[in-house]
């Protein structure tokens, strides 16, 4: 069944047995959160759906719009789920701050409620002490300083075999997230495991990892009636579940065979040369299990690429628009390099273009809501009750775009980061793009690590121009929504010395 965000096909839910069902669920849903006092204000919402048909295709946007008419805290009605919008850096700075342990809780979308749930790593699990450990381990073996300054000549070199790969098509139609994208999974499957997963020539193996990737987290996030009917969960009444699963096999293939690869080389005592330790040895000699490894390789490979490769191709579009800046940028790195290529020592000094990364970050957020949390137990915020399991968005995309906080906020304007001390290290509440608090992103170290070097070289290394002569002053920045924020047509570039 096709489906787009919140725009769901409304005709399932008129199967008598479903309509009978969620009916006398909505009551009893609507009496109980009517007897919560002292909800969030909000929009009324309509019987069944509630305000699911209010949020259309661009719920950041629509829950936005409700903010500026009901204030920085809404409730909202999907189904029988309560969602709860914080749209203020105040409200932003009492969930992620002074409710951080109450709202630390996920929900995991019955699109990936599959029966190796338990091996769910980061992201989809409450903050217990598997949570903690794994984070621990994380944070030691892959974003400590010292790893990521260990991993410099491995991002280098992967950097290098890209841009080689430019070099090569350089006046033909580059897409070029896809080799940002190619570029980061191989840095990352190094880390992990010392060996590429990607070739850069080969973008229909890209195309088709990125694919399934992204499809996952697009089903995690589609409006589904089990989520908002649990209920009738066990039916997959859209088919989300079965999808998901095609697509988690599939990509779990991506690390099995080198897992049990290691596994068996590790158990006959070969010894394979030049092998230095990797995380997999680390994870192996934590006692993880295949499917536990091949399911965190998955999570980083969601959460450290698309990321990236989107705020990249954000920042490009931006700067292929704004002529200005871009010439002000390339300045600024030619002038400040200490050599003719782009070292990761010299890129503190490039404050202007910096700058130009927490622009895009402010107006391009990639994770627009941060990852939606749920309220582990009942709590306040802005002296408003938020009842047991209500699900809580913050709205990273309306802070950043606040008239009250940011002075002409829908402009690209880096300059208003200059001699600014406001950073997104999870403290200053009008700019989070990285979240905050206890579930704030652990890879940012090596996220913003990636984005500057490959950002700068890009741009100090060739001129870019749209195809067909198109105007860049009207290139169309239309977003699409997601857990990460998409741009809605990819950007295609020529590339020149
Ligand atoms: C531009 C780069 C990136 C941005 C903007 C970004 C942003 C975010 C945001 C907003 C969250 C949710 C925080 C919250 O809910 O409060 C998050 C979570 C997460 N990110 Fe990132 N991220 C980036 C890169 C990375 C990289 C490179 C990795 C790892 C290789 C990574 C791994 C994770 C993980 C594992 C989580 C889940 C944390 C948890 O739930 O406890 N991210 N990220």
């Amino acid at each position: 069944m096709e489906t787009t965000l919140f725009s769901m096909d409304f005709n399932i839910l008129f199967s008598p047995f479903v309509f009978a069902t969620t009916l006398v669920l909505f009551f009893l849903v609507h009496t109980y959160y009517t007897s919560v006092k002292n909800l969030p204000p909000g929009p009324r919402p309509w019987p069944i759906i509630g305000n699911m048909h209010q949020m259309a295709k661009n719920p950041h946007m629509a829950s936005a719009n409700f903010a500026k008419k009901y204030g920085p805290l809404i409730s909202l009605r999907l189904g029988t789920r309560l969602l709860v919008v914080a749209s203020s850096p105040e409200a932003a700075r009492e969930v992620l701050k002074t409710q951080d342990r109450q709202l630390s809780g996920r929900s995991i979308p019955d699109s990936l409620q599959q029966t190796f749930i338990d091996y769910y790593f980061v992201w989809a699990r409450d903050c217990n002490e598997h949570w903690k450990s794994c984070r621990a381990l994380c944070r030691l073996e892959l974003f400590s300083i010292k790893t990521i300054e260990a991993q410099t000549n491995l991002r280098n070199e992967k950097l290098t075999n890209m841009l080689h790969f430019l070099n090569n098509t350089l006046g033909k139609v580059v897409k070029i997230e896809e080799l940002i994208f190619t570029t980061l999974i191989n840095t990352l499957s190094n880390i992990l495991f010392s060996k590429d997963f990607l070739d850069l020539k080969d973008d229909e193996a890209a195309h088709r990892l990125k694919f399934r990737l992204l499809k996952v987290l697009e089903n995690s996030i589609t409006p589904n009636v089990s989520d908002f009917f649990p209920i009738v969960g066990g039916l997959d009444l859209q088919g989300l579940r079965k999808d998901n699963l095609n697509h988690l096999n599939e990509l779990a293939r991506f690390s099995d065979g080198v897992v049990k690869e290691r596994r068996a080389q590790i158990s006959k005592k070969i010894v394979v040369p030049d092998h230095k330790k990797d995380f997999l040895d680390r994870l192996l000699e934590n006692n993880f299990t295949t499917a536990q490894i091949n399911i965190l390789v998955l999570e980083l490979f969601i959460a450290g690429t698309d990321t990236v490769v989107t705020t990249i191709e954000w920042a490009m579009a931006e700067l292929i628009k704004n002529k200005e800046i871009m010439c002000k940028v390339k300045q600024e790195l030619k002038k400040e390099l200490n050599s003719s290529n782009v070292m990761e020592t010299d890129l503190s000094k490039f404050a202007y273009f910096n700058a130009c990364i927490k622009e895009t970050l402010r107006l391009h957020p990639v994770v627009p809501v941060l990852i939606p949390r749920r309220a582990l137990e009942e709590c306040e915020v802005l002296n408003y009750t938020i009842p047991q399991n209500a699900q809580v968005w913050v709205n990273v995309w309306a802070i950043g775009r606040d008239p009250d906080v940011w002075e002409d906020p829908n402009t690209f304007k880096p300059e208003r980061f200059l001699g600014s001390k406001i950073d997104f290290t999870g403290h200053d509440y009008e700019f989070i793009p990285f979240g905050g608090g206890r579930r704030m992103c652990p890879g940012l170290p090596s996220g913003v690590k990636s984005l500057q070097t490959i950002l700068a070289s890009l741009i100090l290394e060739y001129d870019w121009f749209l195809p067909f002569d198109q105007d860049p002053t009207k290139l169309d920045m239309t977003e699409k929504f997601g857990v990460t924020l998409q741009k809605e047509k990819p950007l295609e570039l020529i590339f020149q010395r």
